[in-house]
């Protein structure tokens, strides 16, 4: 109890603006706690791309449905030794757990939409308790926040160092959609599509080659039940009103790091590593990728 009122000290108006604005008081409450608990008090943020020294990163990862945030987040989390969180797997356990919310979110999620903030940052609060008793710290947030709402919520409990804005062309974000495979026992998350988009009119090409899975895991491939061409460009639409704006909190905050992935993941890999500065980092821990 002395750390809720010493919160809601100092949330302030901000605090109450969220509550007033239709959030259930006590559910705003444990999440902002939670999220508290799992960040370090009260840091500066840093500038962009720099590493802090006195604890691990407090990264988040935006981009349009397909774009390989869930890639570049793992990658980055096993290099840097942060947790990657996607609030969209947190989502599909769910679902695969039948408990009590599973029907109502089959219901949004095949259709494309976005679940509640309310759900969703429930959801996040629990994985992050879960987090903090094995003493994780840091972490690299990645399909969160994806609405206006999400992010004040967020920027009134922690610092968040860096956004990474992963951008790729839209006919290349639907063919990866569309070729996403995921093995229904590990979770690997492999892609069948070849996508050569020839150069045009003085516009680059750009190739990026399958990822395969392998051998172990070809007979378990499934397709995710949201990856149909209707419900991804739903996902899209949804993505331009509801997160877009996103960008531009974070931009404004000059916080966002704009990413355009130039192929497929050796080539994006290396480059995001030099976008962040990572490059001698992973030299060192190369068993990261
Ligand atoms: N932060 C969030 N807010 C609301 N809904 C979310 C959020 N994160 C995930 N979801 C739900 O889970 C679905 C899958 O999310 P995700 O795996 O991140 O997919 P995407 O490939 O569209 O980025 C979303 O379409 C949405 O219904």
């Amino acid at each position: 109890m002395a750390v809720l009122n010493r919160l809601l000290r100092a949330r302030g108006s901000d605090f109450s603006s969220i509550i007033n604005r239709g959030f259930s008081t006590s559910s705003t409450l444990n999440s902002e706690i939670n999220l508290r608990a799992a960040s370090s008090l009260s840091h500066k943020s840093l500038p962009l791309g720099r590493i802090p020294k006195d604890r691990n990163v407090q990264w988040v990862f935006l981009g349009c449905p397909g774009v390989g945030k869930g890639t570049y987040a793992g990658r980055l989390s096993r290099l840097l030794g942060v947790p990657h969180i996607s609030t969209g797997d947190l989502v599909r356990e769910e679902l695969s757990s039948k408990g009590p919310l599973a029907s109502q979110l089959a219901e949004i999620v095949n259709h494309g939409k976005l679940v509640s903030d309310e759900i969703i940052i429930k959801l996040l609060s629990k994985r992050l308790e879960a987090g903090e008793t094995k003493g994780e710290s840091g972490f690299i947030l990645d399909g969160f926040p994806r609405t206006i709402r999400q992010a004040e919520i967020l920027e009134g409990v922690t610092d968040i160092d860096l956004v990474v804005n992963l951008k790729l062309r839209e006919e290349a974000l639907l063919a990866k959609c569309l070729g996403r495979r995921i093995c229904s026992e590990c979770g690997g998350n492999y892609n069948v599509a070849c996508i050569d988009i020839k150069g045009e009119n003085g516009s680059p090409g750009m190739y990026m080659a399958p990822l395969p899975p392998p051998p172990h895991c070809e007979s378990k491939l499934i397709t995710r039940s949201d990856d149909t061409e209707e419900v991804v460009k739903e996902r899209f639409r949804v993505y331009n009103e509801m997160s877009r704006p996103v960008e531009e909190f974070y931009r404004s905050r000059e916080k966002l790091l704009e990413f355009d992935l130039p192929g497929g993941i050796p080539e994006s890999w290396t480059k995001l590593l030099q976008a962040l500065n990572l490059y001698d980092h992973e030299g060192k821990k190369s068993a990261a990728a």
